[in-house]
Order: C-alpha cells, then sequence, then structure tokens
C-alpha cells in the first residue's frame, strides 16, 4: 500500500461558506501527523472528510488505498480508530462497564453487532492493558476512573481492531501535567503497531518525539504540512495562532511561548 491519505485540491463549503479550500495532503506510510489550528479553523471537517461522514465539495480524496466514491466506506471505517476528547453519551454508556469488558468490545465497535468473545480476544485485550500500562485497572468500572484513566483505557479499545489509521482528537484536553504524559507515553505503543496516527490539538508541546508531521490549518486553508522541525518555525506558528508566538525545542519536543507584543494587544 502507498499513501495513508491523499487530499487533491478538497475543498468543503456549508451554507455558501468555504470551511476548507483547496487542502492538498499527503499522508505516507510510516509518518505520523498533527494537525494544529485555532478554534473554527476546520480540523474537525478535515477528519470528517477522512472518516467518509463528510464528501468534499471538490477534489479527490484516497484514505488507505480507498478512493471517495468507489469504496464501501463501513468497511473503511473497520480500519480507522477514533478517540475523542469529549466524554459524549457513548463514554457515558460505558459507566457500569468493567475496563477489560470495555477493552474488548472495541473489537466489534466498528461493526456493531454482538459476537462471541474468544479466548484470543480476552489474551488480546490483556496484553494490551499490559503494554499501556493499565493492568492496575482491571475490574474497575469506567465510572470509577478519572479523567486520564478513561482517555487511556478509550484508546486500548481503539487498538483492540488492530486499526491502520488512530485518530486521537485532542486526547488530553483537561488533563493535568501527569495524566497528559501518562497519556502521551501511550503514542510509543500505538506505533509499534504499524498504526498511524492523527493527533489533533492546540498544544504543540502535545507533539512527542514520536509524531513526524504536522498540518498547520488557518480558516480553511493549509498555512504549511512536513516535517515538525520544518514547519513549527515562529513565523508559520505565529501565523497560523494569528498571534506572535516563538518556539523552543527540547529533546525533539516544541513548547510554545506567546510573546510579549502579542499581550500587549488584549
Ligand atoms: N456542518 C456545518 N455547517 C456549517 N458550518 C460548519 C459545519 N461544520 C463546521 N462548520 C464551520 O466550519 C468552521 C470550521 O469548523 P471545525 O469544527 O472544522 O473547526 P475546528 O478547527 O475543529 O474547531 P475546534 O478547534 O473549535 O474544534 C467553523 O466556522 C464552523 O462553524
Amino acid at each position: 500500500m502507498g499513501e495513508i491519505i491523499s487530499f487533491k485540491a478538497v475543498s468543503w463549503r456549508r451554507n455558501g461558506q468555504e470551511i476548507l479550500s483547496n487542502i492538498h495532503w499527503s499522508m505516507e506510510q510510516d509518518e505520523h501527523w498533527a494537525i494544529l489550528g485555532l478554534n473554527g479553523s476546520g480540523k474537525t471537517s478535515l477528519l470528517n472528510i477522512v472518516t467518509g461522514y463528510q464528501f468534499p465539495t471538490a477534489g479527490e480524496v484516497a484514505v488507505l488505498g480507498n478512493v471517495f466514491g468507489k469504496t464501501n466506506l463501513p468497511e473503511l471505517r473497520r480500519e480507522i480508530g477514533f478517540v475523542s476528547s469529549s466524554l459524549d453519551r457513548f463514554s457515558n454508556s460505558l459507566n457500569h462497564e468493567t475496563v477489560e469488558d470495555i477493552v474488548i468490545s472495541g473489537k466489534f465497535a466498528s461493526i456493531g453487532l454482538y459476537e462471541e468473545v474468544s479466548v484470543e480476544d480476552v489474551e488480546k485485550a490483556e496484553s494490551l492493558l499490559t503494554s499501556l500500562r493499565l493492568d492496575y485497572l482491571k475490574g474497575k468500572h469506567f465510572r470509577l476512573l478519572s479523567q486520564g484513566e478513561k482517555r487511556r483505557v478509550l484508546i486500548a479499545r481503539a487498538l483492540m481492531s488492530n486499526p491502520k489509521l488512530l485518530i486521537l482528537d485532542e486526547p488530553c484536553t483537561g488533563l493535568d501535567v501527569l495524566s497528559r504524559e501518562e497519556v502521551l507515553f501511550l503514542m510509543k505503543e500505538i506505533v509499534k503497531n504499524n498504526c498511524h496516527l492523527i493527533y489533533v490539538t492546540h498544544h504543540i508541546e502535545e507533539l512527542v518525539e514520536e509524531i513526524t508531521h504536522a498540518l498547520l490549518l488557518r480558516d480553511g486553508r493549509i498555512i504549511a504540512a512536513g516535517p515538525k522541525r520544518e514547519v513549527l518555525t515562529d513565523d508559520i506558528l505565529s501565523e497560523t495562532f494569528k498571534t506572535p508566538v516563538s518556539v523552543r525545542w527540547e529533546e525533539n519536543r516544541p513548547w510554545l511561548a506567546v510573546k510579549k507584543e502579542s499581550i500587549l494587544r488584549f
């Protein structure tokens, strides 16, 4: 298989407004991407196109070798995992389930059918819980977990079906520094399993070593897309975030500082 994702001249319009404009983007094998941009810049719209929930108004999209318009979307979605930070109705419905049952249910999640749980499924869930360092939560009900633990269990669940592409939508929002690092630690395990990562965030400091590339969106347009060291520059980030910022690298991880003049503007 060649490209993981290919967008050619993709636009998406709604109610006369161009929400994504002329997006050219390709994600290749062994690349892991972050998507950055202010609120309303088009990140969710872009993801909805990747997962086939929205169809572009113009342009061509291919995901995991499937050209949209000529592919079976439910089958494609089975190869894509998605974890969002919002504790929505779905995660509330898990409240009374145990951690191991939630992870096992990931196998059937995208199919939406109940199938019998095999010995292999149980073993796979066990090994995921061990490799993601979640063993200590076994037997606990979801509602009793901290926010950080809930996010990590949902990531384990998403990995149960061996997705080729895993989309994490702001997985660290609302977490304290320790819980955030615990979630970020999982990136190592995710990329080991031939799983490609799309990581959506507002915080560049979450771009850990495993994330190789970044796509920066502003008002529905790509400001830059490429290897993270090339695109996470002071100028490009200031343009993306509409405010003067500077970036500092520590052990291959970027940190953002807001420049004084930007604070004075408000
Ligand atoms: N279905 C829709 N109909 C009309 N406008 C929409 C629709 N979906 C998104 N928009 C608009 O498109 C723009 C981009 O929204 P989108 O949710 O993709 O941004 P985002 O970068 O994900 O924002 P956030 O960081 O706040 O989640 C916004 O102005 C939003 O109001």
